[in-house]
């Protein structure tokens, strides 16, 4: 007998992005110190030049470079000085044929200059008179105007998510302040008689709240703000109420343990109290994650969890988060995967997709994934674990050295 009407892992993927893709949670504007780490509602373009004016990238004497072809330690070019260019500042010298000008690195070419000898290739025999002892090529030791980006370059794309990396290019560009989407609220509830917080000592019975500690710590570090709504007993009254407040306050809410279809598993009767569109999907053929829920309450994406504390980072990463990202408006999502070799033959059912962590071994110049086995509801096996390894549903298993791709966990 099975419970579930259960769907492929794909099939509920499709399903939960499709609706995430209807979200619409709007923009705010940031000053550019906190955009870092979010995503960006708008195109951010380069509105000019970029650097402005052509710059010296070293302390020496800009010259045209068709000057100092000929130039050696033996036979030196000999030009004339006609000035100094000052930091910060515009320069009004123009270069004529045999001309040189000392310049400072960042400081402005003057006209007619196309590169810049080093000081170290120069002698200054008195105040016009200038000795060049090595060529320079047009362009050396220089930066054109506009050599970095030039005006209407995409310096951050909508739907990126803004890196510490990003901030330079933004900064460089005048970006004060950078329109970004919304940050993503999610509500977290864990459920069961049996759980408490991780401030009191467990009863013979009872164990510790992991799912909402671990769920919220995943979403802060995406960028989201995390609601924990603390720990609902199996009473479906009180989880009814909870849910209700959290899906009216956040834009998306995890229920975890109560997924199964025990006299105790109030979720989906929760989720359906609630009106529509209600429960969209209770079961995944997947191992671990089997009694996964996923349903609408208005426009609030709620899924549930399985209990177990592997079983729910586990859909986590393979449904919730691809599924938040879409709503928080990011368009291109990296999932970093890392490419090894399974160190030993794994036993898996045909007919679901089996989701094993591994932990990643440099050997000979590549990597290799070796199994960490345990009870999904072991959750030091999830510490051991560098990523996760996803055995499709049409194979019997991996044997020893296959290749396969190891989506990581900790990067
Ligand atoms: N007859 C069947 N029973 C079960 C099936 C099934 O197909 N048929 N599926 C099993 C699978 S697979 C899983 S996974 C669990 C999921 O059940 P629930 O989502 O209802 O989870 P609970 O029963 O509430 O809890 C399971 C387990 O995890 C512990 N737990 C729960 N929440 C937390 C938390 N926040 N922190 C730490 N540990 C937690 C809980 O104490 C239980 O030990 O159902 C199987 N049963
Ligand atoms: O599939 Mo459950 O999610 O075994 O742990």
């Amino acid at each position: 007998m099975d419970f579930f009407n259960c769907q492929t892992l794909a099939e509920a993927r499709r399903l939960v992005l499709a609706h995430a893709a209807s979200a619409d949670i709007g923009s705010e504007t940031v000053g550019l110190a906190a955009a870092a780490g979010r995503i960006a509602a708008a195109d951010c373009l380069c509105r000019e030049e970029l650097p402005s004016f052509p710059r010296s990238t070293v302390d020496g004497y800009a010259v045209r470079s068709a000057d100092t072809f000929a130039a050696g330690e033996g036979i030196p070019a000999l030009l004339t000085v006609i000035g100094e260019v000052a930091m910060g500042q515009t320069t009004a010298l123009v270069l004529g044929p045999g001309q040189a000008a000392a310049v400072p690195t960042g400081g402005m070419l003057p006209s007619n200059a196309d590169a810049v000898v080093m000081l170290e290739h120069t002698e200054r025999v008195d105040d016009r008179t200038l000795l060049v002892t090595k060529p320079v090529a047009p362009g050396d030791n220089s930066i054109a105007r506009g050599e970095d980006a030039t005006t209407g370059t995409v310096l951050v794309r909508q739907g990126q998510k803004i890196a510490p990396l990003d901030i330079g290019v933004l900064a460089a560009c005048g970006f004060a302040e950078v329109s970004v989407y919304r940050r993503l609220k999610v509500g977290v509830l864990s459920t069961g008689d049996e759980i408490v917080d991780v401030s009191a000592l467990p009863q013979p019975g009872q164990v510790r709240d992991i799912n909402s500690y671990t769920l919220a710590a995943l979403l802060e570090a995406s960028g989201y703000t995390a609601i924990r709504y603390g720990i609902i007993g199996d009473n479906y009254a009180s989880l009814r109420q909870k849910l209700a407040e959290a899906a009216a306050a956040c834009d998306a809410v995890m229920v975890s343990g109560g997924s199964s279809v025990g006299a105790r598993d109030y979720t989906v009767k929760a989720i359906e109290a609630l009106g529509g569109p209600g429960v969209l999907l209770h079961g995944i053929a997947v191992k671990p994650g089997k009694p996964t829920i996923f349903g609408m309450v208005g426009a609030v994406p709620v899924f549930g969890l399985p209990g177990h504390p592997v079983s729910a980072l586990i859909i986590y990463h393979q449904l919730v988060r691809p599924a938040l990202a879409v709503m928080a408006g990011e368009k291109v999502q990296r999932v970093f995967r890392v490419p090894a070799k399974i160190s030993r033959n794994v036993a898996s059912a045909p007919g679901r997709d089996e989701i094993i962590r591994v932990r990643l071994l440099p050997k000979d110049g590549e990597y290799w994934a070796e199994p960490v086995f345990g009870k999904s509801g072991l959750i030091c096996t999830m510490t051991e674990a560098d990523g996760l390894v996803v055995i499709a549903p049409e194979k019997s298993g991996l044997y020893a050295g296959e290749q396969v791709e190891v989506e990581m966990l900790r990067c």
